[in-house]
């Protein structure tokens, strides 16, 4: 398999990607479409002519962007209400939805919670939210996305995978210390490992599913990082104020590249089952590595994928 290489990097914006993409007649759906990456997605499509809906936590903070999109392309956009930890609000939607479905971006996510939270379930929050969730939505959208015949499933998953892999004996870190970051990273390789099992299980019914590293971007996503933390990745400027665009990172409008790429480009039709970032399929690295770029091992094995998919669907089942 070669990888795939497009003509864009990780400057490129969501507009530059979807230049000259007609989505008129095209549904799409973003999950965490309020802000930051998410925003700039759907306002992508949308100026595109695509139908999109925002699948939201926060109704209120959903109207607030929707106007804000509607202000910036004349479009529509329809608000929904969809928690990703709460499993009524996501079957509600999916058995809501009628007709086919062309594009779902599973962008909404948490990081680096500072202690462990879990849901009503007793799964742990990151998992939940970013894994679980989006998993539940996927299946219950699963016939609307054949109903479109060329359906595209895109996941924002993280360069953070590389910190962990499924910890498939302790998911919820229930015998385990519990680490932020190894928390955030398995929920990401979840992301992953769920899209390679999602193209080949869905494979006859058209559906492609990619996933991606967006790069770093500014947004709601650090509230949970301290001020060390922020220094660290140089995200404070000598007087210790939050900056826009830290040096090396993205605008949203580039962070929002890659989603929109795999969602709607003619580059990257057909294709199934990989990891993006910066407009291109990742490096497989041949270890977990710096936690920057590439895709780490244990997140495309396939034996891995094949055993959460079977888990996912056995956790989501009780
Ligand atoms: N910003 C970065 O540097 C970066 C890097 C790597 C990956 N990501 C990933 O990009 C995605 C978007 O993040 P962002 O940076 O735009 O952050 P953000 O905080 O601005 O956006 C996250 C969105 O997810 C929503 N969300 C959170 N919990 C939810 C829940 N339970 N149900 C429904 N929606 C929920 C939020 O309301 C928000 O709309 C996330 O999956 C994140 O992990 C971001």
């Amino acid at each position: 398999m070669s990888r795939i290489v497009t003509p864009f990097n990780a400057r490129s914006t969501a507009a530059e990607v979807i230049a000259g993409v007609d989505l008129s007649g095209r549904r799409a759906v973003v999950t965490g479409g309020t802000s930051g990456i998410g925003l700039e997605t759907a306002r992508a499509l949308a100026a595109a002519g695509a139908q999109v809906t925002i699948a939201v936590r926060d109704a209120d903070a959903g109207e607030r962007a929707a106007a804000d999109i509607q202000a910036t392309t004349g479009r529509d956009i329809r608000v929904a209400h969809v928690d990703l930890a709460d499993r009524t609000t996501i079957d509600a939607f999916a058995a809501g939805w009628t007709g086919p479905l062309h594009i779902l971006v599973n962008n909404a996510g948490i990081m680096a919670l500072p202690e462990r939270l879990t849901t009503a379930q007793g799964w742990e929050l990151q998992f939940a939210t970013n894994h679980l969730g989006h998993a539940a939505l996927v299946l219950g959208l699963h016939d609307a996305l054949a109903a479109a015949a060329g359906a595209r499933v895109v996941t924002v998953s993280s360069s953070a995978h590389q910190r962990s892999p499924v910890v498939f004996d302790d998911i919820n870190f229930d015998n385990r210390p519990y680490e932020a970051w190894s928390a955030y990273g398995q929920s990401k390789t979840a992301t992953i490992l769920f899209t390679v099992a999602m193209a080949k299980q869905w494979a006859a019914d058209h559906i492609t599913a990619n996933a991606l590293h967006p790069g770093g971007i500014m947004t709601n996503l650090q509230r949970h990082l301290d001020e060390t933390q922020l220094r660290f990745v140089g995200a404070l400027d000598e007087q210790g104020q939050r900056l826009d665009v830290p040096p090396g990172w993205k605008t949203p409008q580039q962070g929002a590249a890659t989603s929109v790429l795999l969602a709607a480009s003619p580059y990257v039709e057909g294709v199934a089952g990989r990891y993006f970032e910066d407009g291109n399929e990742a490096v497989v690295l041949r270890e977990p590595g710096d936690g920057y770029s590439g895709v780490a091992p244990h997140a495309l094995d396939a034996n891995d994928a094949a055993r959460l998919w079977d888990e996912t669907l056995r956790l989501l089942r009780r």
